[in-house]
């Protein structure tokens, strides 16, 4: 590979069945994945790879020379799918082939129920890259970290201090629902930017730019599956890839934006807030009320493709105070039960499995005098009559 030339950083993820509910897959899912892969890099389709998972979601990290949504490089992430849901239909384990929303693969995982962060780079003198796996949440749980890497200073010294990155980033930021992006620049435009992505349900921040040469540093996965399926099929579980370094945010100041476990939405059923805890990898398997919900961060370095690393971040004393307090937050929101906050509000509700639920009362409401109450005291206020009112 000559001096300059790109290489495309690919996360693919799914959850395609594991082993005791949703907890992890089982080891020869990800063997069965990780031959797929093999096969890929020993042809040359791949450059380097590796396989993980965080939760139930198996992480698929690969770099190659096709660019982002690559055919090719979709098609072999969908086979190494298919390949370890056949290992959980043997094996009867939960879920099997839960997130492969279709029977045939049709040039895109995008729509077909994985998720996807890919980034094309011409890599710098020394590539340092930070990939992030989530489990039981939704994209927009990225975004508070996002935007204080990128955007706070009171989180990211560099943004003060480095001329580098002193001009600011440029956010852009998805609407889930209407499919439309719009790119906005902090630090002029932040409280339009926070504006948006305060609504992490709606408006997700999916690609992050350095204002001063427009060099991309950050991509989000923002598939929502319960969107794309138009039912509940379990929960989106974002990927995120961040550059570091040398005119970017230190490794120390991204991670740093996830010293506070924030309040998100996915827990148990996709269903409950709870906090997102960073974890290293031998604790990223849910179980407490099918969570709380968890992030992970790998460390990497990439040479002419190759994934040097990864070096497990979240695996630090120095967390274990964020950690400490995660699960304080969570014995706080479980003690809410079914009741919001902790369940999400009807809004979000309307794409799990409780509508089915209230659908069933629907026909058991009766109108009652309280009704007439409240109309009466509404056409006093508004200076109408109760008919006109109705
Ligand atoms: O009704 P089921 O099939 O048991 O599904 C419920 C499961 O869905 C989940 O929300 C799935 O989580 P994932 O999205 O991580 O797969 C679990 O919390 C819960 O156990
Ligand atoms: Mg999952």
């Amino acid at each position: 590979m000559s001096e300059g030339e790109k290489i495309t950083l690919s996360i693919i993820k799914a959850d395609v069945g594991s082993m005791s509910g949703h907890v992890m897959p089982h080891p020869d899912q990800l063997a069965a994945a990780t031959k797929v892969l093999a096969e890929a890099k020993q042809k040359g389709l791949l450059i380097d790879f590796y396989v993980t998972h965080v939760g139930d979601d198996i992480q698929l990290i690969m770099t190659h020379r096709k660019g982002v949504d690559a055919p090719e490089i979709h098609e072999l992430a969908w086979n190494a799918f298919q390949a370890a849901a056949k290992v959980a239909k043997e094996l009867k384990l939960y879920a099997a082939g839960q997130d492969l929303l279709s029977d045939a693969f049709s040039g895109n995982v995008r729509g077909l129920g994985p998720g996807v962060a890919e980034i094309e780079m011409v890599e710098r003198k020394a590539e340092t890259v930070i990939t992030f796996h989530a489990d039981k949440t939704e994209p927009g749980a990225f975004n508070l970290p996002i935007f204080r890497i990128f955007a706070d200073p009171f989180n990211t010294a560099g943004l003060v201090i480095d001329p580098r990155m002193h001009e600011g980033f440029i956010f852009e930021v998805y609407d889930v629902f209407e499919g439309k992006s719009v790119k906005l620049s902090a630090p002029e435009e932040m409280y339009d930017i926070l504006a948006l992505i305060g609504t992490p349900s709606r408006y997700v921040v999916r690609r992050v730019y350095r204002k001063s040469d427009n060099l991309q540093a950050a991509v989000v996965s923002v598939e929502r599956l319960n969107l794309i399926a138009g039912k509940y099929v379990g929960k989106d579980d974002p990927v995120a890839i961040v550059r570091a370094q040398h005119g970017l945010p230190a490794v120390g100041e991204v991670l740093e934006a996830f010293s506070f476990p924030h309040l998100v939405a996915g827990w148990m059923r996709g269903s409950h807030h709870g906090p997102l805890i960073p974890v290293p990898q031998r604790y990223a398997r849910v179980t407490r009320f099918d969570g709380p919900p968890r992030v992970m961060a790998l460390g990497w370095n990439i040479a002419k493709g190759r994934l040097i690393g990864p070096v497990d971040l979240f695996d630090d004393v120095a967390f274990d105070e964020t950690r400490k307090l995660g699960v304080q937050i969570a014995e706080y929101m479980r003690r809410h039960g079914p009741f919001m906050p902790h369940r999400l509000g009807p809004e979000e509700m309307e794409y799990t499995t409780l509508p089915a639920v209230l659908e069933k009362l629907k026909d058991r409401f009766v109108k009652t005098e309280e009704v007439h109450v409240i109309k009466r005291h509404s056409a006093l206020l508004s200076g109408t009559s109760e008919e006109e009112h109705d």
